[in-house]
């Protein structure tokens, strides 16, 4: 089989040819290409007369997917996979895995730091403290005690889930499909409008399908308390981020931590968030750790191991349109 990593995915290429080794030795013909691209055109080059690709950052649209004629497998090193045209996929019968588990650790982490760096204005700390000024006015707020609605308690979902429960938060959540792991830690489902109403602290963990498309809406907004926090570690599309501004220039909710945007960084300069009110925001760097970074490179490669093995792993449900949206979670818990 022709294999080929066609961008950069965080590690070194020393760990890749580690990783590579055993398919080399089994004859597969592996190309690795150190460059990233964004040009549809080069990526189609680099897809051609290959029957297994992994990618990363880079859409991959039908134009490429067209063009690469052999392709059976399509390796996404990312939880996400909505940057790849899977109808497509679909229609040409190829299989599309994911790097599911990676970074569950990872951006939980993040969901809590960006929380905390709210809640206790830590970016505005820095700045007064650099500037010679005291910490008058800088008054946070705990987690402990709060509550705190995750949305979507998949893998990611549950695991910040569990930290924000450590942290002494009790936990409410909304969900197509329900965690027995979040339900042992005590995490209780409420419907969609009950959890913006009541949470103090809203993380969102769906992904990003036609049907979770601004999900987050004024509307939805409005429930929201006027000293609740939004953290998105999700993706952009899940909210309308000009309502989010709006409503948090207009003091309707006190804060949000935001690393997910409608497109990826660099930004806009107009783009609505920028100077939203106690906001921080960072650069999609969510899934981003040392220990991640190792993790994804070990899962993709299993992941082709699996799929030459004839026993595929973290195969993806190929078309948004297969999953419902959610009215209430009475009658759409699967
Ligand atoms: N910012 C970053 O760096 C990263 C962002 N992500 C994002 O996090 C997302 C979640 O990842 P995982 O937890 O691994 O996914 P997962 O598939 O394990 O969990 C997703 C959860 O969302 C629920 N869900 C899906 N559609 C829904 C809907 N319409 N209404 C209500 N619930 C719905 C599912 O039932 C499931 O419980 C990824 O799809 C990705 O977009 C993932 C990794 C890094
Ligand atoms: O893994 C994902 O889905 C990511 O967003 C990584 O950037």
């Amino acid at each position: 089989m022709n294999i080929s990593l066609l961008e950069p995915i965080g590690v070194s290429k020393h760990i890749i040819d580690e990783l590579a080794g055993d398919l080399i030795a089994q004859g597969h013909r592996f190309t690795y290409y150190d460059t990233k691209t964004v040009d549809a055109g080069e990526l189609a080059k680099r897809s051609q007369d290959q029957d297994i690709v992994i990618i990363a950052n880079n859409p991959y649209p039908a134009e490429v997917i067209h063009t690469a004629e052999r392709l059976k497998m399509i390796d996404v090193s990312f939880t996400g996979i909505d940057h790849v045209d899977t109808t497509t996929c679909k229609s040409r019968g190829i299989t599309v895995c994911n790097a599911a588990n990676y970074s569950n650790e990872t951006v939980a982490e993040l969901v809590i730091g960006l929380t905390i760096a709210v809640l206790r204005k830590i970016p505005t700390g820095d700045i007064a403290t650099r500037v010679g000024k005291t910490s008058l006015g800088l008054t946070g707020r705990e987690i402990a005690g709060r509550t705190v609605g995750i949305i979507g308690t998949g893998r990611i979902g549950t695991v910040t889930a569990r930290l924000f429960a450590a942290f002494g938060a009790r936990v409410i959540a909304y969900s197509r499909t329900k965690s027995a792991e979040a339900e042992r830690l005590g995490v209780t489902y409420v419907t969609l409008e009950e959890l913006m109403k009541e949470s103090d602290i809203i993380s969102l963990h769906v992904p990003s399908t036609a049907e979770t498309k601004h999900l987050i809406n004024a509307e939805r907004i409005s429930l929201m308390k006027t000293d609740a926090i939004l953290i998105n570690c999700a993706r952009g599309a899940i909210v309308d981020n000009a309502a989010l501004a709006e409503a948090l220039r207009l003091g309707k909710i006190a804060g949000a931590g935001i690393d997910v945007f409608d497109m990826e960084p660099p930004l806009p300069e107009k783009y609505p968030l920028l100077d939203a009110p106690n906001t921080i925001l960072t650069p999609h760097i969510a899934f981003a750790s040392e220990e991640s970074m190792k993790r994804r490179a070990e899962i993709v490669f299993e992941n082709i191991r699996a799929y030459l093995n004839g026993t595929p792993q973290n195969i993806c449900k190929l078309c948004s349109s297969d999953q419902k949206p959610q009215k209430s979670l009475k009658s759409s818990i699967s």
